[in-house]
């Protein structure tokens, strides 16, 4: 396993709950009540180094989302391997009551993944393929939205 060094401040340290999880609970460094519809930085106490060639991606967490309606805005978050700030999250209340966060909650977890940069190139034409220029719904049921082609 990779390490990854980890400035905390006051928080636990980001914990798979079970093995062979993919994401790391970060757990609230502040407490604060989020209204139906509002969104806050929370901020997770947590800042890493992560070795380059990697990205950390901030996702949200499933049960809070079922059970509350809270979902994180940017989901998922991108911590660039640069990155040596505190990890944030920004979360939001989709739900129809005020949430609660208090300070060690889980609010989010972390996925670390490899990542690759690409070199582009600019060209006149790109080669052709099966799906072309068809996207956004274009192999599901009844017609495209109004005012698209197909
Ligand atoms: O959920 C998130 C997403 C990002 N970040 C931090 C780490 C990341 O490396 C930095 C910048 O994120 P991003 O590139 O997504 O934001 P931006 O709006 O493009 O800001 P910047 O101009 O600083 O790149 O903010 C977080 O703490 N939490
Ligand atoms: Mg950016």
């Amino acid at each position: 396993m990779k390490q990854v060094e980890i400035l905390i401040t006051g928080t636990p340290v980001p914990a798979y709950a079970h093995p062979g999880d993919a994401g790391a609970d970060m757990h609230a460094a502040e407490a604060v009540t989020l209204e139906p519809g509002q969104r806050a930085l929370v901020g997770t106490g947590i800042a890493i180094a992560l070795p380059d060639g990697y990205a950390g991606f901030v996702h949200p967490r499933s049960g809070l989302a079922a059970k509350h309606g809270i979902t994180i805005v940017n989901a998922p978050g991108t911590v660039d391997a640069g990155y040596r700030g505190e990890i944030k999250v920004n979360l939001l209340n989709t739900g129809s009551e005020p949430h609660r966060i208090e300070v060690g909650d889980r609010i989010a977890q972390l996925i670390v993944q490899r990542v690759e940069r690409v070199r582009f190139i600019e060209v006149e034409r790109l080669p052709g393929s099966d799906r072309g220029e068809r996207g956004h719904g274009s192999t599901g049921h009844g017609a495209a939205p109004e005012g698209t082609a197909r």
